[in-house]
């Protein structure tokens, strides 16, 4: 067979849900795709690093189609260069489909992260790298183990950082441009990239009761990520961090309870570490997170800030769209327009062959 064709399947996300800021994190029903083809009958190409990208959907029009810029090519290239294989093989065709808004709390960037780190195993033949490992690749780019874990692993996980040895911490804290070097124009420095330590993070699943969906309500601006990681405060108050661990404490059990109880439910998603500082950079965040009740509207369960926003999560068993239309109005109260979509709980990265 000259040609060898496969799909990658990587879930968006959403962390926090609350409490569980850089813990919890929930893979949700819309899906980032790599549909790759490797041309075996080819021994040469004249694509930079033996890889075509084509990309459709969201972000169309800003994404780097050089594999070496593009996020999910250049995550791929680490782990190929981890591996001592310095390019993609010849002739490598990534398609990517991204349906995941970018910059809006959904996880978009882990999912290329995710996806990136699978297709370096796929396209590099290196099938001794489980899933575990290839969270260690994922933490060594993204630094927050919630979204890669969810998009990797799939459904409703928490997630943790393990005590290292010094000198593997120390390797986890190299600077982002050393793991993912900058673009050398398509010249191969030769330069290894530092491999992951063993076991940087582990996940545990959680059961979810299956009545509840997620609604997402999707502001039509961006919050990078970054962004909202600098407005929050370097050190916090004993109050506030035994508030959110009481909440933290009930989330997966409330979550997990069939049939739900919402009264419990919207106590777990309480959220004093990071919710409140990034209402700066989301207009009506607070008002909707206090305004928005399983009293004033039937169905909801609670409302979450999605990963670091501005998607705002309302858990719920029913009335979706009169809870989306509600968030949406108090959007609109600060000339915010938003799109909504009902999401359910996702499986993790799958690979099928064609
Ligand atoms: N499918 C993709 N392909 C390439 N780059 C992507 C993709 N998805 C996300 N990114 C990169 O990640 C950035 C968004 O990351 P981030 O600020 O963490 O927001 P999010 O909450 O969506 O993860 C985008 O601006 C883009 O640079
Ligand atoms: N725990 C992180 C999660 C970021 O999620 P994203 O989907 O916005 O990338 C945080 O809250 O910063």
């Amino acid at each position: 067979m000259t040609q060898e064709k496969f799909i990658i399947k990587t879930p968006c996300s959403s962390a926090n849900i609350g409490p569980g800021f850089d813990v919890i994190g929930l893979a949700l029903s819309m899906y980032l795709e790599l549909h790759v083809t490797i041309d075996r009958s080819k021994t040469t190409s004249t694509e930079p690093l033996n890889c075509r990208i084509t990309y459709e959907g969201q972000g169309e029009e800003g994404i780097s189609l050089d594999p070496e810029v593009n996020l999910i090519t250049r995550v791929a290239l680490y782990v190929l260069r981890c591996h001592d294989q310095r390019q993609f093989p010849v002739e490598t065709h990534v398609h990517v489909k991204n349906p995941i808004p970018l910059g809006r709390g959904l996880g978009s960037s882990g999912a290329a992260v995710v996806a990136g780190v699978r297709l370096g195993k796929e396209v590099g033949g290196l099938h001794h790298l489980d899933d575990d490992r290839l969270f260690d690749f994922c933490l060594m780019v993204e630094r927050h183990p919630d979204n890669v874990g969810a998009a990797l692993f799939g459904g409703f996980v928490g997630t943790y950082l393990q005590p290292l040895k010094p000198e593997d911490a120390a390797r986890t804290e190299i600077p982002l441009a050393e793991v993912l070097p900058a673009p050398a124009g398509g010249v191969d420095t030769g330069v290894k990239p530092p491999e992951p330590p063993v076991g940087i993070g582990r996940h545990i699943k959680f059961p979810w009761a299956p009545e509840i969906k997620a609604v997402a309500i999707i502001p039509q601006f961006e919050v990078p990520t970054a962004k909202a990681r600098e407005v929050l405060p370097a050190e916090y108050s004993r109050s506030d961090v035994t508030f959110n661990l009481q909440r933290i404490a009930l989330l997966p059990v409330a979550l997990g309870q069939s049939p739900p109880n919402p009264d419990l439910i919207f106590l777990a998603m309480q959220d004093k570490l990071h919710q409140p500082y990034r209402q700066t950079l989301i207009p009506g965040l607070t008002e909707i997170v206090e305004s928005m009740t399983p009293q004033t509207q039937p169905g909801l369960l609670g409302v979450c800030l999605s990963g670091a926003g501005p998607t705002i999560l309302a858990l719920a068993t029913s009335n979706f769209e009169t809870i989306a239309e509600n968030i949406m109005a108090r959007f609109k109260k600060n000339n915010i327009t938003c799109t909504w979509q009902v999401l359910e709980p996702a499986e993790g990265t799958t690979v099928t062959r064609l």
